[in-house]
This record gives structure tokens, sequence and C-alpha cells, in this order.
């Protein structure tokens, strides 16, 4: 594994198994997420009242915050059998079809990147979800008609990383929306300590404390960076990890303590030795740190300007104070009059 790919929230190779093994498979096992959590769980305890299938749920948020996760606890928290598929896996209504006809009664579907099915799909969900019913269209052209199939009631839970991209008719469909937000360094440590238990790991405080400030506010990174620590005891033979284990392995990973990871730091360097902290164009930037635009774009920059590191302006990018701070490096006046001058997060230059 590249240490680039440690800060990554999507889920890398390697996780699948353990992100799998370490999910939490109910609500009191969550962490964090409090709103979230108790919204959730009082839709699924009035449905229970009610003896009905529960309202469909949408989990809005970036990867790695436990969309997934949730997904998976209202089907246990309602005792209820799971389907799972994708909105990349839907790519024609009859693919749509074929799962909705085929669920029992009660059953949860999960849709993950809901957001990504096609626009055909889409239409069919909507009455499937509001009238618990879809028209299967046979034959082509003029001789064409549509047969009604009732469905048995279910509950949809979607995910979405981008829930700006759902047309509102497929939003307003979903009883209940969770926003997912990113976690809270003592958050994650909870989060870790369960792992933790879950791996037979013993960890003091401190080194709870090391492993949570680096991880990005993400879970899904927590636990990968665990076990990265963990590897790094094992050939160490230590068994009892602290926080000067932790810093010494995830600095080993190049993993730093507020989570930057290589290509960032390298995006932060550049700006600051060799654009004296910018503005300077995305594309310049990128071939600066020996990086696709793209990825400078994708990777490294939503981290870096939800941190206040980076700022993103019409003139170009640009290195805030806490960048030259991070650094530990002084920032020059003229560096501080082109940080001031007033620009809007949202302009995307070039
Ligand atoms: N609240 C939580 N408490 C404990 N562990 C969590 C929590 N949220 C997430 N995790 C851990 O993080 C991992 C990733 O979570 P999950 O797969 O649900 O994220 P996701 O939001 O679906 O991400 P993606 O958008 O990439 O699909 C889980 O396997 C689980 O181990
Ligand atoms: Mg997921």
């Amino acid at each position: 594994m590249k240490a680039a790919d440690l800060a990554v929230p999507a889920p890398e190779p390697g996780d699948r198994e353990l992100d799998a093994a370490l999910r939490p498979k109910n609500l009191d096992d969550f962490v964090g997420q409090e709103r979230v959590r108790k919204q959730l769980s009082l839709v699924l305890a009035a449905s229970k009242i009610r003896g009905r299938s529960a309202d469909h749920v949408l989990m809005s948020g970036p990867p790695g915050l436990g969309k997934t996760t949730l997904a998976m606890i209202v089907a246990a928290e309602m005792n209820a059998p799971l389907r799972i598929s994708s909105g990349p896996a839907i790519q024609h209504a009859g693919d749509l079809a074929a799962i909705l006809s085929s669920l029992s009664e009660g059953e949860v579907l999960f849709l993950d990147e809901i957001h990504r099915m096609s626009r055909p799909a889409e239409e069919m969900l909507y009455m499937a979800m509001e009238d618990f019913r879809v028209d299967i269209i046979v034959g082509k052209g003029a001789g064409a008609t549509a047969i009604p199939l009732e469905l048995p009631p279910f509950t949809l839970v979607g995910a979405t990383t981008r829930a700006g991209l759902l047309p509102g008719p497929l939003r307003d469909r979903f009883g209940f929306t969770g926003h997912l937000e990113f976690y809270s360094v003592g958050e994650l440590e909870l989060v870790l300590r369960r792992s933790a238990g879950m791996l037979d790991l013993k960890l003091t405080s401190a080194g709870f404390a090391e492993i949570a400030g680096r991880s990005r506010g993400t879970p899904r990174i927590a636990n990968r960076l665990l076990r990265r620590v963990r590897d790094w005891a094992l050939v160490h033979g230590i068994e009892t990890i602290d926080a000067r284990t932790a810093s010494a392995a995830l600095d080993m990973y190049e993993v730093d303590v507020r989570g930057l990871d290589r290509l960032d730091r390298s995006v932060l360097e550049a700006l600051v030795n060799k654009f004296n902290g910018g503005p300077v164009g995305l594309s310049t930037l990128a071939i600066a740190v020996g990086e696709e635009s793209e990825t400078v774009e994708t990777v490294a920059e939503p981290f870096l300007v939800r941190e206040g590191l980076l700022g993103r302006t019409p003139r170009g990018r640009i290195a805030l104070p806490a960048a030259w701070e991070h650094l530990g490096l002084k920032m020059p006046r003229n560096a501080v009059a082109a940080a001031m001058l007033p620009f809007d997060e949202d302009d995307d230059e070039q």
C-alpha cells in the first residue's frame, strides 16, 4: 500500500474484510452522530409500534462515515432481511424491476451511490417508493403496454456522497434524511476503543488519542491507521501501544499529526516554497508536485480546504496562515496580503 492511500477515505482493497468485521451491528454500538442516531431510532421505533415497514431513509455524507453501516443497522433493528444493490449496478429500469419484484414484505433494500442510477430506473423508483407499485413495460414501440405490478411494502435505504446531485422528486420521497458529519477526535477515540477491543489490542488513552487525531474525522481511516499501528507494534514486539508507538508508526507511514499524508504535504510545500503561498493555478500546482490535476483536486484539496490550510480563489490556490504554521514557517507579509484578498470558496478557478 502506498503511504498516500492511508488517508483516502474511500475503501481500499485491504479494508473490506476489516470494515465488515468492525461494523457496528446495532444503533447502540454505533458511535457518535448523536443527532442522526436519535432521529433514526425514533423513525424505527415508531414503525415498530405501527407494525409497518419503516419509512424510506436516505443517508448522505462523505465516504467512510457510516452510511453503509447504518443501512445494515436499519435492517437489523427492524429484524428484516436486507437486499444490497447500487446505482451504478442499475443501468436499466428492468434491472430495478427485477429487484423490486422479488422483494419480500418488510425487506430493506439498500441502494448505495443512489445518485448514480439511470434516469429511467430513477423514475420507476419514484412510483415504487410512493405507491409500492411499478409498471412493467412489455413490448416495444407502438405495441408496448404497461403491466402494473403491486409490490410488498419495503423500506428503501439510499446512500449518497453527493446529496446535491439527487433530483428533488427522489429526495422528497424519503421520509427521513440523515446527514452524517465528520467525527470529533473524542468520537474517533470511542470508535478506536471498540475496534481495539474486537481486535484484542492494548492501547493507552494517549495511544488512542494519537491515532484519532490523525484520522481526518473518518472512522474508516481510524480503523485503517489502527491496523497499521498494530502491524508496527507486532513487528517491534510492543504489547501496549502508547502515544509514542502510535506516533512512530504513523510517522513511518507519513501520516502527520493533523492527518495529512505525503501528497497533502507536498501540495502545501509546493504552494509555500515554490509559489510563495500563491495564488497559483491548479494545473501549475499539480505539475509542481508531479501529480494529475484531478488527483490534487479530488484527493488532496477537500481535506486541505476543510482544515483551513488551503484556499481556492478565482486567481488560484493559496496557502492559508494555518498552512505556513503547520509547516513550521513564518508567513511573509506579501503572502498575507495575497491571502487576505477577498475570495469566494466555491469559485472554481479554471
Ligand atoms: N459510528 C461508527 N461507529 C463505529 N464504527 C464506524 C462508525 N461509522 C463507521 N464505522 C466504521 O467505518 C467503516 C466504514 O463505514 P461505512 O462503510 O459505513 O462508510 P460509508 O459511509 O458507507 O462509506 P462509503 O461512502 O465509502 O460507502 C465501517 O466498516 C465501520 O467499521
Ligand atoms: Mg458505503
